[in-house]
């Protein structure tokens, strides 16, 4: 369908890429026929390599990789993105995420904030691929960004099949133990405590090792194929390290001045019957401790967007339905003021009570003290900014993984009325898509 080769098209654009189009931010554009992006995204050489596709039907597919631009603060994307929507014309995405606690050491090789202006885009949608070049002439000296754009084009290595991931031998360590788990839960939910704070959401790492673990963008395409109506992310920063995850929960989607965001807590399991699947689902609305989890999370939501926007409405509780649990959800829409910003808003709203807690501070004391395990980028933020719209997840449901470990991460939302056993039972439901697909569940 497309006789020319797609990178030699770029190439060809780039060569005859007139002055007048050296200013600002260029997307060089050409088809492109791929089968799989992740397959593609998995034998490039150049870094990072990033996937992102939002969770809504026939949502934009994006595998991005190397940089044009990198941010590691969120005061030095948005001037970025201020500086750009200045000179007008076409506007760049940036993908990218931040840490659960910038506060915290974090995971060695993934900064607090991170965001990239990617050099290569691979997009689908409707089924139409495009691959893009990207180019910035505002800040810099055009040929050596010509030079660099070519050496990124050159490094580009065509799409390969994906291998399914075989199941192998893990052996499990979890941190904390069920037994400390317990003692946790019981500290929480003391009257002393819930009385300054109400809710504070614990996690677990569970380590699996073996001696050499799965394509990271194999498991993530078999985990993206059984998870509808969930954010499918991943990441690699460096060769042998991957950040993976199939979220079902928005931390927000910004289009110009509308907002949309939500409470997602309050979890049970799912039935295989259909009928007692629909009785576990009105159990869950109707249950005090689950309510009042998803509570905490609305009502701190609604709290902050109060100074920066109007007309905010809160949706009805209603049930979301994913592979191995269901949870409670509430809608949140918001006008936000003029001038309001993403980095206003990635300031203010995680990290969300349905990762933390309430008040945000004393939680996050509680977690800093007793977990042991660095949550890094789980519980944290990815996805995509641009001028016109942004739309960013909560990284939960995910994985870390290297060359011989796979790190999976769950929490729960400990308030009056947690029960450890039934929180910690909680925990394995939230991993048991990404334990059967890894041969363990
Ligand atoms: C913190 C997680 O889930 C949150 C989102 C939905 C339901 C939750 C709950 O019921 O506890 C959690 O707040 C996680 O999956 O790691
Ligand atoms: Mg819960």
């Amino acid at each position: 369908m497309y006789p020319t080769n797609p990178i030699e098209a770029l190439r060809r654009q780039l060569d005859t890429l007139g002055e007048s189009a050296k200013k600002g931010f260029v997307r060089l554009n050409t088809p492109c026929q791929v089968d799989s992006l992740m397959g593609w995204l998995s034998v490039q050489r150049v870094l990072p390599r990033i996937y992102w596709r939002a969770r809504d039907e026939g949502a934009v597919e994006y595998a991005v990789l190397g940089v044009v631009n990198v941010f590691g603060s969120l005061a030095s994307l948005q001037a970025d993105l201020a500086a750009l929507g200045d000179i007008g014309g076409e506007q760049p995405d940036f993908f990218g995420g931040m840490a659960f606690d910038p506060g915290t050491p974090g995971w060695a090789h993934f900064p607090a904030c991170h965001f990239v202006l990617p050099r290569i885009e691979l997009k689908r949608c409707q089924g139409e691929a495009t691959l893009s070049l990207n180019l910035r002439f505002d800040d810099r000296c055009p040929s050596t960004e010509i030079t660099q754009a070519h050496a990124c084009l050159d490094a580009l290595v065509a799409e390969r099949p994906l291998s399914p991931p075989l199941p192998k031998a893990y052996q499990r360590e979890d941190s904390p133990s069920q037994k400390e788990w317990t003692g946790w839960v019981d500290q929480v939910t003391h009257q002393e405590h819930l009385r300054h704070t109400p809710k504070v959401v614990l996690s677990r790492e569970t380590c699996l090792t073996t001696s050499e673990t799965p394509n990271p963008w194999a498991l993530l395409s078999r985990w993206q194929a059984g998870a509808a109506g969930c954010f499918n992310f991943g990441i690699q920063l460096t060769p042998d390290e991957a950040f993976i995850g199939c979220p079902p929960e928005r931390l927000y989607k910004r289009e110009g001045k509308h907002l949309i965001t939500e409470a997602l807590a309050g979890t049970t399991h799912r039935a295989r019957d259909v009928q007692q699947d629909a009785k576990l689902a009105a159990e869950l609305l109707g249950d005090r401790k689950n309510t009042l989890e998803n509570q905490c999370v609305y009502q701190q939501i609604l709290s902050q967007l109060e100074p920066l926007s109007h007309h905010v409405h809160l949706g009805d509780s209603h049930i979301v339905k994913l592979r191995s649990v269901q949870h409670i959800r509430r809608l949140i829409k918001a006008e936000l003021h003029r001038n309001v910003t993403d980095q206003q808003l990635l300031s203010a709203l995680p990290p969300t009570p349905a990762v933390g807690g309430v008040p945000r501070e004393s939680a996050l004391a509680f977690i800093r003290q007793h977990e042991r395990h660095q949550r890094g980028w789980y519980a944290g933020v990815f996805g995509r900014v641009s001028h016109a719209s942004s739309d960013l997840a909560v990284t939960i449901r995910c994985a870390h993984i290297d060359s011989e470990t796979i790190r999976l991460y769950a929490g729960a939302g400990i308030v009056a009325g947690s029960q450890p056993d039934e929180e910690w039972r909680e925990l394995d439901s939230k991993i048991a898509d990404i334990m059967s697909l890894l041969g363990m569940g």
